[in-house]
């Protein structure tokens, strides 16, 4: 979508990337996903998502998301399940402005689906709290309910069990190879370990950051393999989730900045602040502190 036709829609709705600061597989259930244990932090870099009610009830995507169908698409499949949940007759038109790559392991599909339950559940008033859109969000995505709830969080289970941690705000300089991974496939290779021993919180805070998909990522996908040799160079990188995003840690944003100018050109590169607090919450607060105006007036 263009600067241009996003002219007068009104302020966006932001749908943040994610990074895993670290993942461990610490088993697999008999339906095939995976235990996993994980760090979530959001950072500044977003989707950017319009909606616009209707009256009968239809659910209509009117940008294209490269390879997917409407009826796939993160966006319209949480608009109706919230239909179905709650029985809403209302519709809406959703416009969605990519900037998250896909397949990168950022999230971009599930924190669109999860800006939709949380715009939709306010725009059309079907006041559903923080727990039952998580419950609605979990089908859509193991990574969907983190973005519904919008705290960085020490995730286990499928990466649905979540507490809300505080975490430093670094500087991330985040690399997107010319490759994207399948979540799917990664879970599915047979070398890949699943018996990682579980560790605490404060293992992690004290350095335990390993990433138990990283060694099947960096066999199977030669770019991410060259990104992290890349990274190498500037203290080391690290993959998020999946992959096949990779990124490194900086106290100070110039040096992020001054590192991501000097990245190869066929690696996207761009820099962003970690944060602890989705900026979905604050566009929420928003729209709440708007509507109230509206109702006292
Ligand atoms: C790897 C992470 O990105 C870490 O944040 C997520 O756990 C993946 O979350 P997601 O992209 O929302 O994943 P889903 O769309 O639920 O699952 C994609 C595929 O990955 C595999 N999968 C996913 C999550 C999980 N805990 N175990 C799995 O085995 C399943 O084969 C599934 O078919
Ligand atoms: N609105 C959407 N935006 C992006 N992908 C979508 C969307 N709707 C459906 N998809 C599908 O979901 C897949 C995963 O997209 P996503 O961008 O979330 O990947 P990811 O960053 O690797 O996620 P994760 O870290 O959760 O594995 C895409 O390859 C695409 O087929």
């Amino acid at each position: 979508m263009t600067e241009r036709s996003t002219a007068g829609l009104g302020t966006p709705w932001p749908a943040p990337a994610k990074l895993n600061l670290m993942l461990r597989v610490v088993g697999r259930r008999p339906n095939g996903y995976h235990e996993l244990q994980t760090v979530f932090q959001f950072i500044d870099r977003c989707d950017r998502l319009w909606f616009d009610v209707r009256d009968d009830g239809r659910v209509r995507r009117l940008t294209s998301v490269s390879g997917v169908p409407e009826a796939e698409d993160l966006t319209v499949r949480a608009a109706r399940a919230l239909q179905e949940a709650t029985g809403c007759g209302l519709g809406v038109d959703i416009r969605c402005e990519k900037m998250l790559p896909m397949g990168g392991g950022l999230g971009g599909g599930s924190s669109d689906a999860a800006t939709t339950l949380v715009a939709l559940n306010q725009l059309w008033g079907t006041e559903l709290d923080e727990d039952a859109l998580s419950e609605i969000a979990l089908p859509l995505g193991a990574d969907v309910p983190v973005f519904v709830r919008g705290r960085a969080a020490w995730a286990e289970g499928v990466g649905e069990r979540l507490s809300p941690v505080e975490l430093p705000q670094p500087w991330y300089l985040v690399l997107a190879p010319p490759c994207s991974v399948s979540t799917r496939d990664v879970f599915c290779h047979p070398e890949l370990t699943r018996d990682s021993v579980c560790i605490k919180l404060e293992d992690f805070l004290s350095g335990n950051a390993v990433n138990d998909c990283l060694p099947v990522v960096r066999r199977g996908y030669p770019p991410v393999e060259a990104a992290l040799a890349w990274l190498d160079h500037w203290g080391g990188g690290r993959l998020t989730g999946t992959g096949a995003c990779v990124f490194a840690v900086f106290d100070d944003r110039e040096r992020a900045l001054d590192v991501s100018r000097q990245a190869p050109a066929h690696l996207q590169a761009f820099v962003a602040r970690g944060l602890n607090r989705s900026p979905l919450l604050d566009r929420l607060d928003q729209e709440v502190a708007s509507s109230s105006l509206v109702a006292d007036s």
